[in-house]
Parts: structure tokens; sequence; C-alpha cells
């Protein structure tokens, strides 16, 4: 047994509370798969998650941490030895167990995935689940006929983290990609990484009306609200929206226009609870065609444990800019 710390979240008669704790591996929830961890990663997810700004955990106490890459320690599963580097995003990790803000994880086997080649342990984590999640969003709108032909792909939160892969991973896979972001001041940033557009979220005049000239072939969408609601107008025939966010707002008002008389599709992305050959997929292509060119520089900020409150804060006032990874053992 192997005493060690971790960033807990609890939620008891004492109230909402996440902090430091000295925790033993035995008192990790169960798993196949002991890691001693990496790198993690901080997502919008995981903001809420810290803060009790979001209903993310559905037990506690847990750690925090819906991202985690590190190496096997023991493992009673087949296919998984001691040494082994392993990543493993959402599929649980800070909702229903144990997740990456720690020094140990005990992992699923079933959602394990073992790191592939062509990708560090570093650059599992840039990606983590928002690289995973734009991976996805593509993977379903090429599932759906998304073709370059069909017009330029906006990219919405294009600053975040899972908007500056999602610029990268689109524009590397031959899509005009039109980043819309309300900072002005990246947008030279964001052409750097393949935008062809930057467009300022305030000088969006959505007209209101259920259809719009076609101004996108399709878009990825972090916000929702009534960015998604101004997008799906404005989307050209056979056209796919991938809606992975909420940061603007979960309630959007529509209409049935586009889906009706362009056959618009609105795509769900939900990364969490991706099926295991999809997973692979994903990681495949993460790690070699769709490996975004510009990783490094997107990991705008390395962060240790202890800084998490700080980049939490940061990212839900609608502060955080590219992807922050989370050093926890390195290597
Ligand atoms: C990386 C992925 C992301 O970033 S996604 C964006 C971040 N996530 C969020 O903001 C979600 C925050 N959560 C919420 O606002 C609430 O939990 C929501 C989803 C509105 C549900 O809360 P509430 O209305 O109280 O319903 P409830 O908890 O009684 O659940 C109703 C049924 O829905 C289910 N449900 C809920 N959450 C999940 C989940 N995360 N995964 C799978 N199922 C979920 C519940 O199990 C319940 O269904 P059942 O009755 O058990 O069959
Ligand atoms: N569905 C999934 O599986 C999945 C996976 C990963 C992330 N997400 C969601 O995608 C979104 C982005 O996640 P992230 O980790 O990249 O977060 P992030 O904080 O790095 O990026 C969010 C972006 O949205 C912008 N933003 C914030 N509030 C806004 C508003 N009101 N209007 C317009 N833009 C706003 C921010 O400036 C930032 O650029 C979040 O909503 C997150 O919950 C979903």
């Amino acid at each position: 047994m192997t005493t060690f710390r971790a960033f807990r979240i609890r939620n008891d008669e004492a109230g909402y509370r996440a902090g430091f704790e000295e925790m033993a591996s035995d008192a990790l929830t169960p798993g196949e798969v002991l890691v001693r961890v990496a790198y993690s990663s901080v997502n919008y997810k995981d903001a809420l998650a810290g803060t009790g700004k979001g209903k993310i955990l559905r037990q506690y106490p847990l750690n925090g941490g819906i991202d985690v890459a590190g190496h096997v320690v023991a493992s009673t599963a087949p296919g998984f030895r001691e040494g082994d580097a392993v990543l493993c995003t959402g599929s649980g990790l800070s909702e229903t167990r144990d997740g990456g803000y720690a020094e140990y994880a005990r992992l699923d086997a079933r959602w394990t995935i073992p790191l592939p080649a062509g990708l560090t342990l570093r650059e599992s984590m840039i990606l983590g689940t928002a690289g995973f999640t734009a991976a996805l969003a593509l993977l379903h709108m090429l599932d759906n006929g998304q073709t370059p032909a069909l017009g330029p792909i906006a990219v919405t939160g294009a600053s975040g983290g899972v908007g500056q892969l999602a610029i990268d991973i689109f524009s590397r896979a031959g899509y005009a990609v039109h980043a819309i972001s309300g900072k002005a001041g990246h947008f030279d940033f964001l052409e750097s990484l393949g935008a062809a557009e930057c467009i300022d979220r305030h000088a969006l005049a959505f007209s209101g009306k259920p259809m719009d000239s076609v101004r996108f072939g399709g878009a990825l969408d972090n916000v929702g609200g009534a960015m998604l609601a101004g997008l799906l107008p404005l989307v050209a025939p056979h056209g796919n929206v991938a809606i992975c966010g909420n940061a603007g707002g979960i309630a959007f008002d529509g209409t049935v226009m586009p889906f009706i008389i362009r056959g618009v599709n609105l795509l769900g992305v939900a990364s969490a609870g991706t099926a295991r050959p999809v997973r692979e997929r994903i990681w495949q292509h993460l790690a070699g065609d769709w490996k975004p060119r510009h990783l490094e520089r997107i990991a705008t900020r390395e962060a240790t444990l202890d800084e998490l409150p700080d980049v939490f804060g940061r990212m839900l006032d609608g502060n955080s800019f590219g992807r922050t990874v989370v050093r926890v053992g390195g290597g």
C-alpha cells in the first residue's frame, strides 16, 4: 500500500469543497490497473467539478481530473504490465471513480488505452479530453458526409482547449476553419494554428431569422446557447453542426427550418462514454494523420496540482487560452 497526495472533492454536511489530502492506494475506487500518474490536464468540466459550479461528480468523495496518463505499477488485467505507458480520458473519471489529480490512479482496464506510438505521455495530455473531443467531432462529421467542398467549418470558443485543437485538427484534415472567438488580440495566433479566417464573436450579428444566407459548411460549437441557435440557419445544405459544449449556456432557441429545409444535422458529441473501438480509432488518428501540428504551442501552461484552483477560476471566467497540462509525477 502506498500513500500519496490527491486533489479530492467532497460534498457532505460540511458543504462542497475540494483540496489536498493524503490518501492510500487501497482507498482508490476499484480497478484492475494501478497507475503512477505522470500528467493530467484541465478541461472545462474539471473546473466545474473542482469548484462545485457544475454537477459533475455523481458520487463523493472522489479525486478530480477527467484525464490521466502514466505508467502501470500493477495490473490484474491481461494486456497491461508494470511499466506500460497508458492513458485514460472520461470513462467515469471524476464522475464515478477517482480521477487523475493524484499521484496514483486505479483504472478500469476496459477504458485504459496503451499510449499509441507517435505520442509522448505529455502530448497525450495536451490532447486529453479536449483533443479527443475535437477528433470525435470530426469523425462524426465525416460519418455524416462532411466534405471540405461544403464550405468552411466554424469553430466557436476557438481560443479554448477544444477550440485550438479543433482548428489544428480540422485544418490538417483539409477543412478551411473559421475561428469564432471573443479574444481579437489572439487572432494572429489562431491563424498560425491553421485558421483560414477569424471572426470576432462580438461582431457576429445573427439575424434571428429561421433561415439565412449560407456562410458555413458546418460547425464545431463549444458554446451552445445563442451561439448554437445563431449558427444553425447559416449552415449549408446537408452540413453538420457538432455540438460539444455549454460554455455559453445550455438552452437554445431555434426553429426546425435548417433541419427540414436544408437537411442540416445536429450531431451530439459525448466524449466521456465513447465505446472502446471508437476510442482506439480516435487515439490512432491523434497519434498519426490527425496529430495537431502545433501541440506545444497549444499547451500554453504547465501547472502543478497546487495551481489547480487558480486555473479553474480563470477558466470559468472565460479567460482560458489553449490547454493546461498538469504535471503530477512527470516522465
Ligand atoms: C467533457 C465533457 C463535458 O465537458 S460536458 C459539459 C460539462 N457537463 C456539465 O455541465 C453537466 C453538469 N450536470 C448537470 O447540469 C446535471 O447533472 C444535469 C445533466 C442537468 C442533470 O441533473 P438533474 O436534472 O439533477 O438530473 P439527475 O441527476 O437526477 O439525472 C437525471 C437522469 O440523467 C442521468 N444523468 C445525469 N448526469 C449524467 C451523466 N453525467 N452521465 C450519464 N447519465 C447522467 C441520471 O442517471 C438520471 O437518469 P436515471 O434516472 O438514473 O436513469
Ligand atoms: N461533449 C464533450 O464530450 C466535451 C468534451 C470536452 C469539452 N466539452 C465542452 O466544450 C467546451 C469547451 O471546453 P474546453 O475544455 O475547451 O474549455 P475552455 O475553457 O478551454 O474553452 C472554452 C472557450 O469558450 C469561450 N467562452 C466561455 N464562455 C463563453 C460565452 N459565454 N460565449 C462564447 N464563448 C465563451 C472561452 O473564452 C473559451 O475560449 C465546454 O463547454 C466543455 O464543457 C465537451
